[in-house]
């Protein structure tokens, strides 16, 4: 039980470098292990998530070296069979990944996950993958997977959901495949895995309307240094704090701001935040420096074209919904069921127990910010999803009452020194 205090009255202070971006540490990974050459990272994600993906590469036969300020594939042999089941833990983007990549491998691979892991949707990434070619069984649509890499012929695939792990699952394939591979998505989903391929020498167009991505298989990939930037989706969880905080003023320098991945900077100036984004050069991924400070805040509606760009930060978009003077709707977002945890389910119940009027839609929630009465409930728990742990984390300093808060260890997942960097500016001796 970790316990969570009220911020002080004289607000957030100072500058936090926010962690390296998960998805993009992941892609650095796989595409480094799949090109000729010596890959160096800097700024990797050392998270829960991204160490599983570095430890399954290397139970693959893919030699890297690990310190905290560089990691160092050394890509071009080929994977070799693991001995042992690959073990995910709770990472789906990892997992769907090396679905992709492992496809076309001449071996059997097995994926195994946590009990969270265990219980998200893989078909959605096995069915196009068969269609290619490739053998993979599931237990009922779940983990463990067992892949049998088999040559691929190339498809032209329409998602079904937009999902980025999917369209990246067939991109990763689908440069093993013969022919040209085709993914088409409705909705814009990050686009970190063609922007990387790209930069890893590999040709791929994308068509003006962004809806349509054509990639010839069969080219090699020429390993080449990333220097990840910083998660957005980490830097949420302080823009939120100090927009709701009274008396805050932060910054944070360098984090990523990659269009597809800035839904939640739109939305929080939708709301009336106040956000200050400064563009820094940079060769790879757009980065900027943010600076916010706390405002009064409007309710707002979302719904389905709104929400890819924001979807690991709708947990927050409730937080500062509750503190709107007004009813927000949030439509659209029946994708968070199917994440670590049932994320409206568990946004709902937490959010309830601080006094937060909020109900359940099938694909999202509504919730009127005028009406928060006071905590009825002081224990609140992230079941184990790391971004419900920070949110809690972030209410709590807003909160009429301590909070206790069960499995704050859940954030080791995406960000391990989150509540240390958030006592940081709480006391503000970053300044
Ligand atoms: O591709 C990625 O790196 C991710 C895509 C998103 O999932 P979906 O693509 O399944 O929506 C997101 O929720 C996840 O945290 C990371
Ligand atoms: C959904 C998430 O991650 P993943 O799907 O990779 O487990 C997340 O980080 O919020």
């Amino acid at each position: 039980m970790t316990v969570l205090t009220a911020a002080p009255a004289t607000g957030l202070h100072g500058h936090v470098r926010v962690p390296g971006d998960k998805s993009i540490s992941h892609r650095a990974l796989m595409l480094g292990a799949l090109a000729k050459g010596t890959t160096t990272i800097t700024n990797f994600l050392s998270s829960a998530d991204c160490l599983s993906t570095l430890e399954a590469l290397r139970a693959l036969g893919v030699p890297i070296t690990y310190t905290e300020q560089q990691v160092t594939v050394h890509g071009g042999g080929r994977l070799k069979p693991a001995h042992v089941a690959l073990n995910m833990n709770n990472a789906g983007t990892a997992t769907r990944l090396l679905m992709g990549l492992l496809a076309a491998q001449p071996f059997t691979s097995c994926l195994v996950g946590d009990a969270s892991l265990s219980k998200r949707p893989m078909r959605r990434v096995s069915q196009p993958l068969a269609a290619m070619g490739a053998a993979i069984d599931l237990d009922a649509g779940h983990l463990p997977a067992v892949i049998t890499g088999r040559p691929l012929k190339a498809i032209d695939y329409t998602l079904p959901v937009a999902s980025a792990q999917v369209k990246s699952a067939i991109l990763l394939a689908g440069l093993q495949a013969a022919g040209t591979t085709i993914v088409r998505e409705a909705l814009p989903t990050r686009d970190h895995t063609e922007r990387m391929l790209k930069a890893f020498g590999v040709r791929l167009t994308v068509s003006a309307d962004r809806q349509t991505i054509a990639l010839p298989g069969g080219q090699p990939l020429i390993a080449t240094p990333v220097a990840v930037p910083g998660d957005m989706s980490s830097a949420a969880f302080f823009i939120a704090a100090a927009t709701i905080v009274p008396n805050s003023h932060i910054r944070l320098p360098q984090v990523g701001i990659n269009p597809t991945r800035t839904g939640f900077l739109q939305i929080v100036r939708r709301m009336g935040g106040n956000i200050k984004v400064t563009p820094l050069e940079s060769a790879g991924e757009p980065l900027a420096d943010l600076e916010v400070t706390d405002t009064k805040l409007q309710p707002i509606d979302l719904a389905a074209a709104d929400i890819p760009a924001v979807i690991d930060e709708l947990p927050l978009v409730a937080l500062l919904a509750a503190h709107a003077n007004g009813v927000s709707h949030i439509h659209g977002a029946e994708e968070l069921r199917v994440k670590e945890t049932d994320r409206i389910q568990t946004i709902v119940s937490e959010l309830r127990k601080l006094g937060v009027a909020i109900e359940a839609y099938a694909d999202g929630f509504v919730i009127d910010g005028r009406k928060t009465s006071p905590i009825t409930d002081a224990h609140v728990d992230s079941h184990g999803d790391h971004r419900i742990a920070m949110m809690l984390a972030v209410a709590a300093l807003v909160a009429d009452a301590p909070l206790e808060l069960h499995d704050a260890a859940a954030m080791t997942v995406s960000y391990p020194d989150f509540l240390t960097d958030l006592e940081r500016l709480c006391k503000g001796d970053l300044r």
